[in-house]
Order: structure tokens, then sequence, then C-alpha cells
């Protein structure tokens, strides 16, 4: 294994598998930390923690156990992947877990960059686009876990982190990689090791791969990956035969627990084209009055492509939250998912499109399906993925995908290019 990977999230994990897989390597993605080595053939190892919205404490162990197991798989180099929109709060997880991993890895220069120029998010004096609006006018102000308030990234790092943040510009990007070093340099010289870097589009963040490319330890969105694999190539090391992806033929269906526009907008496409639909009331899901095998039993008698959602919009989640507790809110709707996502495979579901990071988490976790295979590209940032011998996924972060992607989605799992 040449690369190793730390995801905090599982979709924001397979997001980061599409990257690389799409540039050549051959890429597993493990959901936790496993216990036995990985294939000898494989390029990219990534470890998928739900650890974004979990105590500091626990995102740091699992981090740290995550970066141990990478290590004793030979990985040259480290990248911690969190979400494009920076998904963080003051108290962190993405400052404490890249403090520790680069206590770990003695990194002593580290680059943070969550942009990714083909889904809008763009970085620019620091600053955080989606589109064009700031991170604090996109939506992200109502995430219902993380909430982004404020669009300069310098300014909400710091608080979060015990080392100086500094900033690579565009204009420094521009100038090439070499400039980028340079300027890696004498911010690390300055106190501020830590360093906000500037990337609109693609060419800037293969400017910064071939930049970063001797440091051990990476952290941004996927597309801080963009430029790795050519740097693995450039020595010689990546392999030109990879196993070809074969869909998966049988029963599709949609769990989704985002509430995102995004999503919000796929569902209400979905339902649109008349597909069967069934909406979670997260009243009936907390009292137990809905159970999973209801929802389970509802799919499986569908015919089409049933989806079974809980989305809502951000005064409906605010609503569940103040009675319930944020936490107690999503925990029970993620366990309900989890479970009848269980209840849905065991009944013979062999696609399952999950939307949500935190959702999705659940829903592999609950499946206990340990290894991950990266295939094709459904939509940017999404790929389809072989979880088992009769069970393929998709893993859709909230935000991504265009309005048809269910239908989409369940036609590329199936094999079907159109
Ligand atoms: N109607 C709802 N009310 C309150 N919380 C909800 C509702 N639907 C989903 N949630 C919770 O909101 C969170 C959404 O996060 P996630 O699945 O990561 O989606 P996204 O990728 O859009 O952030 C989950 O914890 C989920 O359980
Ligand atoms: O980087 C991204 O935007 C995604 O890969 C990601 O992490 C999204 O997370 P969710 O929106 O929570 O699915």
């Amino acid at each position: 294994m040449l690369l190793g990977c730390i995801g905090d999230d599982f979709t924001g994990s397979s997001d980061l598998g599409n990257t690389l897989a799409k540039a050549g390597m051959r890429v597993v993605q493990y959901s936790g930390v496993p216990e036995d080595p990985a294939a000898p053939d494989v390029e990219a190892g990534i470890v998928a923690l739900k650890s974004r919205s979990v105590p500091v404490e626990e995102a740091v162990d699992l981090s740290l156990k995550a970066l141990d197991w990478l290590r004793a798989q030979g990985c040259r180099q480290f990248l911690f992947k969190y979400c494009s929109t920076f998904d963080s709060t003051p108290e962190g997880n993405i400052g404490p877990v890249a403090d520790a991993l680069a206590d770990a890895l003695g990194a002593d220069r580290v680059i943070f960059c969550p942009a990714f120029p083909a889904t809008g998010r763009m970085i620019y004096q620091g600053h955080l686009f989606v589109g064009d609006r700031l991170l604090s006018e996109s939506g992200m102000e109502n995430h219902p876990l993380t909430p982004m308030t404020d669009p300069d990234l310098r300014r909400w790092l710091a608080p979060q982190v015990s080392r100086g943040v500094g900033h690579v510009p565009a204009s420094v990007v521009w100038q090439g990689s070499e400039a980028v070093r340079a300027r890696l340099d004498s911010e690390a010289a300055e106190g501020r090791p830590f360093v906000i870097a500037d990337a609109i589009r693609d060419e800037d963040l293969l400017v910064l791969g071939r930049a970063i490319a001797d440091l051990p330890l990476l952290t941004g969105g996927s597309g801080i990956a963009l430029g790795l694999p050519q740097n693995f190539r450039d020595q010689g090391l990546l392999a030109t035969n990879h196993p070809v992806w074969q869909g998966q033929p049988g029963k599709a269906v949609i769990l989704s627990g985002s509430c995102s526009r995004a999503t919000r907008g796929q569902v209400a496409c979905h339902i649109a084209e008349g597909s069967p639909a069934l909406e979670l009331d997260p009243e009936a899901v907390l009292s137990g009055a809905m159970t999973p095998q209801d929802a389970a039993d509802w799919a499986l008698t569908q015919t089409g492509l049933p989806l079974i959602y809980s989305s809502a919009d951000p005064d409906a989640v605010r609503a569940v939250q103040s009675r319930h507790g944020t936490e107690a809110a999503a925990s029970g709707l993620e366990a309900f998912f989890a479970e009848t996502a269980r209840l849905l495979v065991a009944g013979g579901v062999t696609r399952l499109i999950t939307a949500g990071g935190e959702t999705s988490g659940a829903v592999v976790e609950g499946l206990s399906v340990e290894t991950l295979e990266i295939g094709p590209e459904i939509d940017p940032g999404v790929p389809a993925i072989r979880a088992r011998p009769n069970l393929v996924l998709a893993l859709k972060s909230g935000n991504f995908g265009s309005e048809d992607f269910f239908a989409k989605a369940a036609r590329r799992l199936e094999g079907t290019t159109a």
C-alpha cells in the first residue's frame, strides 16, 4: 500500500476513493480499522471512520489507530480526508485529529485544502465558496450537526488546533509548485505550519499535489488527492491492470437521512417522477411506532425503485432536535436506517443507495461490511462500490449528485452505463 488515508466519514471516504480510482489507483475502503492486513495489490487504502461528529478524544483515538494500521501496511504518505465544506465545530474534529496525526508523523508543515471544484467548492483568499455563495450562506449554516457559520477557514481552524495557521494564497499557487513549497517553508519558519491552501480549479489542485509529493501528512477534501496518483506513477510504483467493475442485477432500494439541500432536491425529483417513496415521521421512528421492519416490509413489496427518507427542511429538523436533543434524534434515526438496511439485504436487496454521510456510515456499519472495492464514478464524488459478491452500494454525500441521482445510481450499480 502506497497511500494511507483516513476518512472522517463513509461517504467522504468513498468520494476520495473515487478520485484516486479515476486517476488509476487500486483503491479499497475499509469500514473502521481492519484487524487483518490489506490485500497485497491495494495501492491506496482508506480507513473510513465515523469520526466527524463524535467527541474529540474518540475521533483522535480512532484516527491514531487507523494511522498505526496504515503504517503497518507500508504506506509512504498519509491523507486525512474531511468534508469539502470543512464540517467541524470550534472544538473539532478536523483540528485535533490533524494535530495528533502531525505529532505522530513528525509533520512540520501540513496543508489544509477542502477544495473540490467539480462540485463547486473553491477556496480563495482563505475563504470557502460553494458555487457563488460563501460557505456560511450555502445552506451549510443550517447543517444539523456541524453548522458552518464562518467561511474564513483560517479563522475556523485556528481555535481547533495547537499550531499556528497560515495561508498559501491563489497568487502563489498560480506560480507553480516550487512557489508553493517556498511558501510552506516560510509559513512554517514563522510559526504557521498548518496552512490553508487556496484552490479554485483542478489545475490548482494538481500544482498543490506536486508541491506536497514529499510531505508525510496531507489533509483536505478529495480534491487534494487529484495529483497524488501521478506522483506515485512518476516513481514507477503503480500497477496498470486493475479488476474490472461488474454490475449487479436485483432489487434496489434508497435510504436517505440527509437533510442537505441537494438531497432534498433529489427526493423531490424521485417523488415527482412517480417513484415509490415512504417519508419517515421522526416522532414515529423515535417513539418506536414505526419500526425498521415496517419500513423494510414496505420497500420489499414495492415495484420500481423505493425510497425511504427522513430528509426534511431545516425548520422541521430544528423542531425534532429541540424536542429530543440533536444527538438523540441523530442516533435514533441512524440506528433505524442501519437496521432497515440489514433487513432489506436479508430480504434480498442487492443494490443499496444511501444519502448522507452519517446515515451511510450507520448503514455500512450495520451491514457489517468490512471492505469496499471502489468502482466507477456515478456522479462527481460518488463511486459505485462492491461490498459483497451479491451487494453493491452507492454512498452519496449529502450535497452531491444531480437531481436524478437516485435513478442514475440504480442504473450504474446494475452495470448500465446510460
Ligand atoms: N427529519 C430529521 N430530523 C432531525 N434529524 C434528522 C432528520 N433526518 C435525518 N436527521 C439526522 O441528520 C443527520 C444528517 O446527517 P448526514 O446523514 O451526514 O447527512 P448529510 O450528508 O447531508 O450531512 C443524521 O444524523 C440524521 O440521522
Ligand atoms: O468532501 C465532501 O464534500 C464529501 O466527500 C463529504 O465528506 C460529504 O459528507 P456528507 O455531506 O456528510 O455526506
